[in-house]
């Protein structure tokens, strides 16, 4: 996945300005900004769900979106939410979500109505319906946001799980710096449209939580950072963050 010089306005107001971003195949990328800083914008071109742009985005054909509300059909039962958009006998799209909702968790609710769900377990079919599909291109745009701490933090050992087992680029957003931190391999920051940090995180993601202060303290100072630090990317490999 790779955007070249890549520019959108609304009118005269320029949102994300020559940015370069490439994604490699399998790789767990986090874009860290605050609120405004265009992330949803990025996201939206990346889905495909901005048609204004143009031939400096080149993404590939299978993507697959979660947002922030699992935006589950409440007429559907949960396994025909999975399965939305997939062809086949009913029997065989039937298997496919089934299994796809044991992989998150809720084998045993393939017959529920979306609003009987809790935030988390509507969250987890979102995931399902969006891995059901196998995307090269996963999209995550701040998906945890609206859940209590612990179930987004067993969110997060899902998320790790699902990514292990079908290696889908992901693209996620979100403002939590620790979220960025226990997940990603790579974490961007956008200020003002465009990205004014980089880091790579090599260590383990099992053996982050207490030792990453450095990259912590680097990633909210680039999170405050205004516009005269936006042409400055600097690049770094965090493992001596971890030392
Ligand atoms: N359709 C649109 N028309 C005009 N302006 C827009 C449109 N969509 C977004 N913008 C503007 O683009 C800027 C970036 O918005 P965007 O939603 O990408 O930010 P964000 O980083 O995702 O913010 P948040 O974290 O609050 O969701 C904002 O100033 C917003 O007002």
């Amino acid at each position: 996945m790779r955007l070249t010089n890549f520019t959108r306005a609304f009118g005269d107001n320029v949102i994300i300005s020559d940015l370069d971003l490439e994604i490699g195949k399998g790789e767990f990328v986090v874009l860290l900004g605050r609120s405004g800083s265009g992330k949803t914008t990025l996201l939206r071109t990346l889905a495909g769900l901005d048609d204004a742009t143009g031939q400096s985005v080149r993404i590939p054909g299978s993507r697959a979106v979660v947002f922030q509300d699992a935006r589950l059909l409440p007429w559907k039962k949960v396994w025909r939410n999975v399965a939305l958009g997939l062809r086949g006998l009913t029997g065989l799209v039937r298997d496919k979500a089934e299994r796809a909702l044991h992989e998150v968790g809720l084998g045993h609710r393939l017959d529920a109505w979306p609003l009987t769900l809790s935030g988390g377990e509507a969250q987890r079919v979102a995931l399902a319906r969006a891995l059901v599909r196998e995307p090269e291109l996963l999209l995550l745009d701040e998906p945890f946001s609206a859940l209590d701490a612990l179930t987004r933090l067993k969110m997060h050992e899902l998320t790790l799980a699902l990514w292990q087992a079908h290696r889908p680029a992901v693209l996620m957003v979100t403002h939590d710096v620790d979220e960025a931190i226990a997940l990603a391999d790579r974490v961007l920051v956008l200020d003002q449209g465009r990205i004014v940090t980089q880091e790579r995180i090599t260590a383990p993601r099992g053996e982050r939580s207490d030792v990453a202060r450095g990259l912590r303290q680097r990633l909210l100072s680039a999170l405050g950072s205004g516009a005269e630090h936006a042409s400055v990317i600097p690049f770094r490999q965090s493992h001596e963050a971890f030392a």
